[in-house]
């Protein structure tokens, strides 16, 4: 694996479409970052070799969504010690209230930072300003963007 910051993991390939948003911030924001589908369920061992692959790649930051039962942010925060941002997925005939409830109700000591329904916009910012913490440049760059979504309001 290429060196990256993020890794954005996904339950399932339908999964696609909200992502693109955290992608597009990442992009934005000039942070290299992975994108994979891999699921708890479906491909346990892919899923935490995944784990291992992006932190010997560098990462900082796992982005997890997934829909349903979703117990993919979970069990890759029981796999490394940096931040685990859940993204819940409305899908299924729940239409995400599933997913909502099982990322973010960790047990006392395994922490998911979630995010809301369908969030990966806010996951993505959250990576960045997660990131920031040690990034001066993303730091200016989290404060331009702040300053357009105000100077957005504000001309309407
Ligand atoms: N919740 C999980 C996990 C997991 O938690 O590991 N793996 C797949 N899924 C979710 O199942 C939903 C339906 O998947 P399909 O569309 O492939 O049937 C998706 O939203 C996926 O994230």
């Amino acid at each position: 694996m290429d060196a990256i910051k993020v890794l954005i993991l996904m339950g399932s390939a339908s999964d696609k479409p909200v992502m693109a948003k955290a992608e597009a911030v990442l992009e934005e924001f000039g942070v290299a970052y992975k994108t994979l589908v891999r699921s708890a369920h479906r491909t346990p061992e892919a899923t935490v070799q995944a784990v291992r692959d992006a932190e010997a790649a560098g990462c900082q930051v796992f982005i997890c969504a997934a829909g349903m039962a979703a117990h993919l942010a979970g069990v890759v925060c029981s796999k490394t010690v940096r931040p685990v941002i859940g993204v819940p997925i409305a899908s299924g005939p729940l239409n995400g209230e599933d997913a909502l409830l099982s990322t973010v109700m960790m047990p006392p000591g395994l922490p998911v930072a979630t995010v809301g329904i369908n969030g990966a916009k806010n996951a993505g910012l959250l990576a960045v300003q997660m990131l920031a913490q040690h990034d001066d440049t993303l730091t200016e760059k989290l404060l331009a963007d702040r300053k357009a979504q105000a100077e957005a309001i504000l001309a309407e």
